[in-house]
């Protein structure tokens, strides 16, 4: 079935000269499907895994859940493979697999972070079709990543995608800006992220392990 992604409009946030995020609102009904129904077909087909970070020298628990589709595995719902279509036809690069998170309630989060793991950073896409309820999304330039104690930690920017949402962080966000999904201010309910990234692996990679790498390249350390 044709994706009908020329009807969908992809506003642009221009963070700095070389980054951006795009943000499609009412993305999922664009194509035609039910944000709800995507929401319980993930929540329920994934195989969700506690997630795990190394810190301060051991693992502990993230308060999160993680899970994976990898290239050529059946997708719990359509709109996973129709949303890596009218990406990889929008931006013409290819997608592999598809991760995703799954914050149960307000008490789950993502600190700010760069998704270290992509190591070419100078050019990246990351992806996030968002479910569930809308929380902050925030995004912090690196200079600020020391200012704790100003507002949201330094974060200057919220894009706060809702449900059904498509965001995508471009050009060298990876690299200049964190991003991160803080606790709410009031209880939420359920809120899950569908993820696709690619690298254009042009630039400098970048050395030394972050603290996400562990969870992708090793745990014997
Ligand atoms: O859930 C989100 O919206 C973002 C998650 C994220 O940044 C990550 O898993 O690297
Ligand atoms: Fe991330």
């Amino acid at each position: 079935m044709a994706t009908p992604v020329a009807t969908i409009a992809f506003e642009r946030a221009q963070l700095d000269d070389a980054c951006w995020v795009d943000v499609a609102r009412g993305f999922v009904g664009g194509l035609g499907h039910d944000p709800s129904e995507v929401y319980a077909a993930v929540r329920d087909g994934i195989a969700w895994q506690q997630g795990r970070v190394f810190r301060y020298e051991r693992w502990i628990d993230e308060p999160r859940m993680g899970g994976m589709l990898r290239q050529g595995q059946q997708a719990p719902h359509i709109v996973l493979d129709e949303t890596r279509r009218a990406i990889e036809r929008h931006y013409g690069v290819g997608f592999g697999g598809c991760s995703f998170a799954y914050y149960r309630d307000h008490s789950d989060s993502m600190g700010l972070h760069r998704d270290r793991d992509m190591r070419w950073l100078d050019d990246t896409l990351i992806a996030l079709l968002v479910l569930g309820d809308r929380r902050p999304f925030h995004l912090r330039p690196r200079a600020n990543r020391y200012d704790h104690d100003a507002p949201h930690r330094g974060a200057t920017v919220d894009v706060a995608p809702g449900h059904g949402d498509l965001i995508v962080m471009g050009g060298a966000c990876q690299d200049r800006w964190e991003h991160g999904v803080p606790r709410p201010a009031t209880p939420t309910g359920g809120r899950i992220s569908a993820q696709w990234r690619w690298t254009s692996r042009q630039g400098r990679p970048v050395v030394g392990a972050s603290y996400r790498a562990p969870r992708h390249f090793s745990r014997s350390r």
